[in-house]
């Protein structure tokens, strides 16, 4: 058996040495010829896979340890018998704590603003719902929109109030071209202009569903505050739009141990299912114990500040990735894959002595 696996898969050994022959690359760079004889692909988000890079091949089984499925014609694999998996939820709560890490860090009086600071998220999936958890712990306002989903214990309203009430915004929608709810371009000249002027923006969720022109025209304009995790034109970033950032990562908010791994575990799981085989093996025998920092008495809201340099410094992602700009003003792909192919993963907060996050 013979598996071509991304690179940046965390565990890939420890779960599959034993079933297979691997081959690593580099996820962005796997072409149809490196398939040949394989009869697995395990990948990530940036080896777009579609009928024609398995033309030829022998590979009849397709893992994508992301929640995100964008990046896989799953409509073309499916007409040509491919079974293709992928891990929702793997990595929600790192992405969760990525966005509360960012508002506190721009703005940390948020820590005790009780209900007059709205949070308001778009997309109440894995990890919208996680983020409103931790943020109502935070004793923050809470608000959501879906056109799916409706959560209980917030606000469930409609877009264009979301845009109207919140004084920060999370994005956590699939990247979609069709249909009633596509979200491509989801933010635009319209959305904007319907949210506060101060109104904090952060994108976790893919680069195209925020118009970068747009964005651009509306920072101009307002001075917004804008965090951006992914991009338009991903994995290419032009000073410009690095200038009129607040804080801005490589793709990166999803890059917790845990989230990484239990997405390569997901995988593991259904590839043993296809090929007939046993799944014994658990990520969490792989991690180390961490000191306890949080006291489980005391309320999240008094603790997460001053931890927040140990858990997870998000300036210094930030200063890594603007540190790439090159000198023609850009941000190439060499350097934003360098920063997610050497990330040292965060450990989720639980680890850390709070299992109830
Ligand atoms: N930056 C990163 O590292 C990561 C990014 N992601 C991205 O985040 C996305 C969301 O992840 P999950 O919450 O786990 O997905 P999910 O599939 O659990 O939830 C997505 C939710 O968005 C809703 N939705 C769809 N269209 C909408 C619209 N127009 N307006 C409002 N809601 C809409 C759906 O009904 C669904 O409830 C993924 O598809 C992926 O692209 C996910 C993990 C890591
Ligand atoms: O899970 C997803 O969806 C993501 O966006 C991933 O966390 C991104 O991981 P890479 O594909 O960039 O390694």
């Amino acid at each position: 058996m013979k598996v071509i696996a991304d690179e940046n898969l965390a565990l890939t050994d420890y779960f599959f040495a034993d079933l297979a022959e691997i081959d690593y690359r580099a996820g962005r760079g796997i072409q149809a010829e490196d398939l040949t004889a394989a009869n697995a692909l395990l990948v990530r988000s940036v080896t777009k896979v579609t009928p024609a890079l398995l033309e030829g091949s022998a590979v009849e089984f397709v893992g994508s340890a992301t929640i995100g499925t964008d990046h896989i014609d799953l409509a073309g694999l499916a007409t040509n018998h491919v079974e293709v998996t992928h891990a929702p939820g793997c990595n929600a709560q790192a992405v969760a704590e990525y966005v509360v890490t960012a508002i506190l860090t721009l703005q940390p009086e948020r820590v005790q603003a009780g209900t007059d600071f709205c949070l308001g998220i778009v997309g109440l999936g894995n990890v919208g719902s996680r983020l409103a958890q931790l943020a109502q712990r935070l004793g923050w306002r809470v608000i959501g929109t879906d056109p799916n989903v409706q959560l209980p214990e917030i606000e469930n309203l409609s877009f264009a109030q979301l845009l109207a009430e919140s004084d920060a915004i999370s994005i956590h929608v699939p990247l979609t071209h069709t249909g009633q709810h596509a979200t491509y371009h989801l933010f635009n000249t319209q959305t904007f202009e319907q949210m506060k002027p101060a109104c904090l923006l952060i994108n976790s969720a893919r680069g195209e569903v925020v118009s970068e022109q747009a964005l651009l025209n509306d920072i101009a304009k307002t001075q917004r505050p804008v965090v951006l995790d992914v991009f338009e034109h991903e994995p290419i970033i032009s000073r410009n739009l690095l200038d009129h950032l607040a804080l801005a990562t490589p793709h990166i908010a999803g890059y917790s141990l845990e989230g990484k791994a239990r997405g390569t575990q997901m995988v593991y799981q259904a590839f043993c299912q296809h090929f007939k085989r046993e799944a014994s093996k658990q990520f969490e025998s792989q991690l180390a114990d961490m000191p306890v920092l949080f006291n489980l008495k005391q309320p999240l809201s008094t603790q997460l500040l001053p931890l927040l340099p140990q858990l997870y410094n998000i300036r210094a992602d930030d200063q890594a990735l603007r540190a790439g700009l090159n000198k023609d003003g850009m941000v190439d792909a060499a350097h934003f894959d360098y920063l997610r192919k050497t990330y040292p993963l965060r450990r989720e907060w639980a680890a850390y002595g709070d299992q109830s996050f």
